[in-house]
């Protein structure tokens, strides 16, 4: 697999659990960005948020991505707010194939509410149905302007959004690797 497969998107848009599912699929190493910021940092991404605030987290985050460079291809979930940084865009592209996993606010916002994840809030004094417009209007053209393609996936199942997935890597095969 020469180049890596690439998720971007907001929270809960599923680039964690399809990541997984894809590299399940194409036997290949899975990495997540918000992972290897745990690993770096040595704590949970929660506690480092809240003990050092964003912009600690933002520079661990810039860090993990460089690090990815130096690894060996698979598939990368990536961290909701890693295209906030112009030096990250820079890299998502410099590593392979990125798709965006784009799914509609109501799906997002219910997909985090009922989520067991403890994630940080974004938005201070706002509620989280204004977080997650705020932060998809500030964010959705960051995502398309690294992503290689944007794939639509509000109300697939998992199974069926992977089929797809896998149906836009198949003419890819050359330069990503063995499509089964
Ligand atoms: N079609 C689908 N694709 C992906 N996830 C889905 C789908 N339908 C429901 N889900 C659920 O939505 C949630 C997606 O969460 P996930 O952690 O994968 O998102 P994420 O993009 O990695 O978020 P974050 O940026 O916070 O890491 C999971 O609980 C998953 O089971
Ligand atoms: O959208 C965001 O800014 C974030 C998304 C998560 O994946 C984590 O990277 C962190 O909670 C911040
Ligand atoms: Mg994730």
């Amino acid at each position: 697999m020469p180049r890596f497969v690439v998720f971007v998107g907001p929270r809960g848009s599923g680039k964690t659990t399809l990541g997984h599912a894809l590299g399940r699929v194409l036997d290949a190493p899975v990495y997540d960005t918000d992972r290897m910021v745990e690993d770096l940092a040595g704590e949970p991404l929660s506690r480092l948020w809240e003990r050092e605030g964003e912009e600690a987290f933002r520079a661990v985050e810039s860090r993990a991505l460089e690090t990815l460079l130096t690894l060996s291809p698979g598939v990368v979930s990536t961290g909701g707010g890693i295209v906030l940084r112009q030096e990250n865009r820079q890299n998502l592209r410099r590593l392979g194939y990125v798709i965006y996993l784009h799914v509609p606010e109501e799906q997002l916002l219910s997909r985090l509410a009922s989520g067991s994840e403890r994630r940080p809030r974004l938005r201070q004094g706002v509620s989280l149905e204004e977080e997650v417009r705020q932060v998809i209007l500030e964010r959705d053209p960051l995502y398309r302007e690294v992503a290689d393609r944007v794939l639509s996936v509000g109300g697939a199942s998992i199974a069926t959004t992977l089929e797809e997935i896998l149906s836009v890597l198949r003419p890819l095969s050359p330069t990503i690797g063995r499509i089964p």
